[in-house]
């Protein structure tokens, strides 16, 4: 594969955004017709949001996967996203006098490719489990499939998107394929923009991403192309934020994201076993550290490990990359987040046969959430899936209650068939917990929640004004002089994240979310009007689990095993329940 590792971004070669200034020419006109190929988790609600926010514009999310096509073109979407039918049935169905359908589901991929001006190729990109780098390396085979049928089909010249997550190189290899396969006469443009939406938070995370990055080849129709991708983004992403760059930068700044994310969470949980061993609390410390604002205050939950189809597998293509590029060390540093991950997972089942006298055989333990994270019904590489592996290694029979994964997943995932009898999948959160002996959390959906709001953080007031207590602090020795405009060095280390001025960071929760902003709540707002249903989301808040009530079905003693520190481990320790949480000391836990 033809990698430039030294290759030097726009910006910083330039000095400036490539797109500053150039001139709208015949080749930047608008995009008419978008084409998503790949209608997941990644394709369907970057679809729907384009389309929402370019209504002129017509998106056709195609899938060679037509029960996902059939689902998307339903009331029943295959993905659970908070808001996310709310505004897939805006731009697929339309408002009557208001807005006419510009949002479209289809299988003929061949049709929609023919039709677009851009394609988004969103498809799978998943861990080869075979050959050479099984286990490591990403099998491109489904994005090599779409871009040879991109290249039968298309016949104008057309810009090609790489949205997938992707090995360095991969878009120079997909523009060797276009270009080798072209029909006469039609030309491509190859362009990464890859996607840093997580989901749960799908919708917020698109409509008002940190940033967008667009990769392009050096070359004018490089650039051209990234210009007219960034005029679609433009229509609702604030320009400063759409980031233009050299195409490999693209490629390696998604791997090195989810690589940086996802150590913080390792460094956060090797941190627990720490606490669990001396009488320190795991959240107190996450606190105390995400107040630093170099270091923040998001994804420094402990738990019982990160899941999700997409921690993993990058970062074993990250070390992938790093083997191939004879740099053993920097493989074996990646590859160690994701070793501490694993033995997350495992110290917290060893932790629970350990309370429970070292036995859990005929023991019902209830399973509450199976999903990777909240909000979602997604589980692949869900730490649950783990955990309740080596609870039925322990003779468990073990009772899964989760408010969005469908049962025929849980099996799916367990490898069991579904009549095996020592698995309960339960519709209802209270028959999963009658006669258990413990209740094991492992998805922290708000609904398992006792407390109003999770996470210990207390919002902070603004920081206060760096100048100001400058000149508060050295008034009395400066005699009158002003130690800024009189230019003295303050000693301040320009490493800082926090500049002089620059107002504080959000220091909310440890786990923070943006809200969804307020024109798509106005938006969802009407339809809601005409049906006076509650939102998904808003429908979920109302179950919350009434844990006196789970009190009085459990066998005693009653253990609780937070593997997400959802719980008020004190308001439950209230009610007679034994709490074992991530990364507090085993002498907090009775
Ligand atoms: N899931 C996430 O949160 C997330 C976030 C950012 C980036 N990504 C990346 O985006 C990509 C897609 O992820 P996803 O979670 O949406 O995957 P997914 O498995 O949910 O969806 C991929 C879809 O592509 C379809 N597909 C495969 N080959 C096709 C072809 N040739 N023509 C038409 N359809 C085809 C599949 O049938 C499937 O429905 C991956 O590279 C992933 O790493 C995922
Ligand atoms: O403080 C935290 C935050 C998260 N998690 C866990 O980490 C996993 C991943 O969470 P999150 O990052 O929120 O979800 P993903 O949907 O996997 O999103 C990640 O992976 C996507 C796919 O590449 C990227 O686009 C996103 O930016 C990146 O956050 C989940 O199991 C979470 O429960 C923790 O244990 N502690």
């Amino acid at each position: 594969m033809a990698q430039s590792w030294t290759a030097n971004s726009f910006v910083s070669q330039q000095g400036r955004n490539p797109r500053e200034g150039e001139v709208k020419n015949e080749s930047q006109r608008a995009i008419k017709s978008i084409c998503c190929i790949g209608g997941g988790y990644v394709g369907g609600p970057s679809g729907a949001v384009i389309a929402n926010r370019a209504p002129s514009t017509k998106v056709t999310v195609v899938d060679v996967n037509s029960d996902r096509i059939d689902a998307w073109n339903s009331t029943k979407l295959p993905v659970y996203e908070p808001y996310l039918y709310d505004l897939v049935a805006i731009a697929r169905d339309g408002i009557p006098g208001q807005r006419e359908p510009n949002l479209f589901f289809s299988t003929q991929v061949d049709e929609a490719i023919r039709e677009a001006d851009l394609i988004f190729v969103g498809v799978n990109t998943p861990t080869k489990t075979s050959g050479l780098g099984a286990g490591k390396a990403s099998d491109l085979g489904w994005l090599e499939m779409a871009t040879r049928r991109i290249a039968r089909c298309a016949d104008h010249d057309t810009i090609v998107i790489e949205k997938s997550t992707v090995p360095c190189g991969t878009a120079q290899d997909m523009q060797e394929i276009l270009k080798a396969n072209a029909k006469p006469g039609v030309q491509f443009e190859v362009l990464s923009n890859p996607e840093f939406l997580a989901e749960g938070t799908a919708i917020s995370n698109l409509l008002c991403p940190d940033r967008v990055l667009i990769g392009c080849f050096e070359t004018e129709s490089g650039r051209t192309a990234a210009n007219r991708l960034a005029d679609v983004y433009a229509n609702w992403v604030p320009k400063d934020r759409i980031i233009t760059m050299n195409i490999w930068s693209a490629e390696l700044s998604k791997l090195a994201s989810n690589a940086l994310l996802a150590q913080r969470i390792s460094s956060i949980n090797a941190l627990s076993s720490i606490c669990e061993a001396t009488g320190a609390n795991i959240e107190e410390v996450s606190y105390a550290c995400g107040l630093d604002t170099r270091i923040g205050p998001k994804m420094l939950s402990a738990s019982v490990g990160f899941g999700g189809s997409c921690f993993k597998k990058d970062i074993m293509n990250l070390t992938h990359i790093s083997e191939s590029l004879n740099l053993p060390e920097v493989a074996a540093y990646w590859k160690s987040v994701v070793e501490v991950n694993e033995y997350q997972k495992n110290r917290f089942t060893q932790q629970i046969v350990d309370t429970m006298h070292s036995t859990l055989s005929r023991k019902k333990i209830a399973v509450l959430g199976f999903a990777y994270k909240k909000n979602t019904g997604d589980t692949r590489e869900s730490a649950a899936i783990s955990v309740v592996r080596s609870l039925l290694d322990e003779n468990a029979i073990v009772a899964i209650y989760d408010p969005k994964v469908r049962r025929n997943q849980i099996f799916d995932d367990l490898k069991l068939s579904t009549d095996d009898q020592r698995i309960q999948v339960c519709s209802d959160p209270y028959d999963a917990c009658e006669d258990a002996h413990a209740v094991v959390i492992l998805t922290e959906w708000d609904m398992f929640s006792n407390q109003e709001k999770r996470t210990t953080p207390a919002r902070l007031g603004k920081k206060p004004d760096f100048e100001a207590a400058l000149r508060a602090s050295l008034s009395d020795t400066m005699r009158g002089k002003d130690p800024i405009s009189d230019g003295l060095d303050s000693g301040y280390d320009s490493g800082h994240s926090y500049s002089p001025g620059a107002s504080s960071p959000d220091l909310g929760s440890a786990h923070v979310r943006p809200s969804t902003p307020d024109f798509v709540v106005q938006q969802i707002a009407k339809p809601r009007k005409q049906t006076s249903e509650l939102s998904e989301p808003q429908q979920l808040a109302q179950k919350k689990l009434d844990w006196s009530r789970v009190s009085s079905l459990m066998q005693r003693p009653m253990y609780v095993f937070d593997g997400r520190n959802t719980v008020d481990a004190q308001k439950l320790r209230s009610l007679g329940f034994h709490v074992v949480s991530i990364g507090s000391s085993a002498s907090n836990s009775k």
